[in-house]
């Protein structure tokens, strides 16, 4: 191909989205580690100083009302709601990953009709979702089958209660078909179950369109949130009446402040909340979002992939052919928001990669990790980290 700086110089020159880099704090490092831990937004220090100084230093017990603090939860839900696909009063924000799928798993056994007493999981999911999805299975009298994703389809039954899936592979980034298994799935009369962590804010999701029964996902990957920033739970409008948490804490409740000892459920999805919100965490996720006002999905979807070709186009050119293996697929409805390479010495070239600049991960045994965050990833970014990746390994 021809010199990949000149080239990934007009690819940035007509990219669309480049202004939005301005709007987060970068060096001159090429950081390809968004999916594991967005950048963060310039605006958001400031953003959260002022909940420190005034709204928790000036207002104190205040803020929960007139800052807003109570209703953040709901608030930011409908937020996020747009980059799920999802229609308002459906994404509620709080707590971990892990503990929404907790929460997911436990209230879709519970919705799922009588006989229902198997859980199929994604055996290539993220570990906590199998470990939590274990637990769930225990402590339902439920067995769990793990599977790889493509035979969810095949093998969801008569007594499958739910499949829980990953809508992108961490390790390969491989785009698991969340039309077609939410479709195969509701065939079987089971519910489906997604993880979003790496998907959202990477591609379109469209919840609410392919019918999908409850979601989870992280918000401090592609939604740049911040280390630990709350995640979300999506509950379907027509399951929510059914929906049991097994987590009921009083923020879930219908009259909070009523403090009595008999539970009841508030109606919608505030049922998803548990206990009080981290609202440091909370306030400074709802301002990171700024970033999207004006943002479509589609556009943040078409550069991702566009990045990853031509990351895949400047491997080929810079790195010495057979000394890494591309594991994620290259057609693009099978692709997600990263390019994953697998080398035997991994560990040791991820290593070298963040030593001369270039920071993507390592997952074990043997993969090198590239996420691609349109927002703010350059083309001369994905041209530099492979002409360094073609140094290191060369
Ligand atoms: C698919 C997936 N699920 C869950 C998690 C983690 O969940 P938690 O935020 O609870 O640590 C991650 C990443 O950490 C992930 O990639
Ligand atoms: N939450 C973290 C805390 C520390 C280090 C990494 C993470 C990740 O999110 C890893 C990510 N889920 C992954 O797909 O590898």
């Amino acid at each position: 191909m021809s010199d990949p700086a000149e080239r990934a110089a007009a690819l940035d020159e007509k990219d669309e989205l480049r202004p939005v880099r301005e709007k987060f704090v970068l060096d001159d490092t090429v950081y390809l580690d968004g999916n594991s831990l967005g950048a963060l937004p310039g605006h958001v220090p400031a953003r959260v100083a002022d909940v420190i100084t005034r709204e928790w230093g000036e207002l104190r017990i205040r803020s929960w009302e007139e800052s807003g603090w109570w209703t953040a939860p709901e608030r930011v839900g409908d937020r996020i709601a747009p980059l799920l696909g999802a229609a308002p009063g459906q994404v509620v924000a709080g707590d971990s990953t892990s503990v929404n799928v907790f929460k997911a798993v436990v209230g879709a056994v519970r919705m799922a009709g009588a006989g229902r007493d198997e859980i199929l999981a994604d055996e290539a999911s993220f570990p906590t979702d199998g470990y939590i999805a274990e637990s769930a299975a225990r402590m339902t009298g439920c067995t769990l089958r793990a599977l790889p994703a493509a035979r969810i389809p095949v093998e969801a039954g008569p007594r499958t209660a739910l499949a829980l899936v990953n809508h992108v592979d961490y390790r390969t980034g491989r785009l698991n078909d969340l039309p077609a298994v939410t479709a195969a799935l509701h065939d079987a009369g089971a519910l489906a179950v997604w993880d979003l962590c790496h998907s959202a804010g990477a591609l379109p999701v469209r919840l609410d369109a392919h019918g999908v029964d409850l979601a989870v996902g992280c918000t401090y990957k592609y939604l740049n949130g911040g280390p630990g920033a709350p995640a979300y739970l999506y509950v379907r409008e027509e399951l929510q009446a059914r929906f049991d948490s097994p987590l009921p804490g009083w923020n879930s409740h219908a009259v909070p402040f009523g403090m009595d000892p008999a539970y009841a459920p508030a109606d919608g999805i505030i049922r998803g909340r548990v206990g009080t919100p981290d609202i440091l965490s909370m306030l400074a996720l709802e301002a990171a979002l700024d970033v999207w006002d004006g943002v479509s999905v589609e556009a943040v979807r078409a550069k991702s992939l566009a990045l990853g070709d031509f990351f895949l186009e400047c491997v080929d050119a810079y790195v010495p052919e057979g000394r890494v293996r591309c594991v994620t697929p290259r057609e693009h409805p099978q692709r997600g928001s990263q390019i994953a390479l697998a080398c035997a010495d991994a560990g040791t070239v991820m290593t070298e990669l963040i030593r001369r600049g270039v920071v993507g991960d390592f997952r074990h045994p043997d993969v090198l990790r590239f996420g691609f965050t349109p927002l703010y990833t350059s083309f001369a970014d994905v041209a530099r980290a492979a002409r360094v990746l073609g140094e290191v390994v060369g």
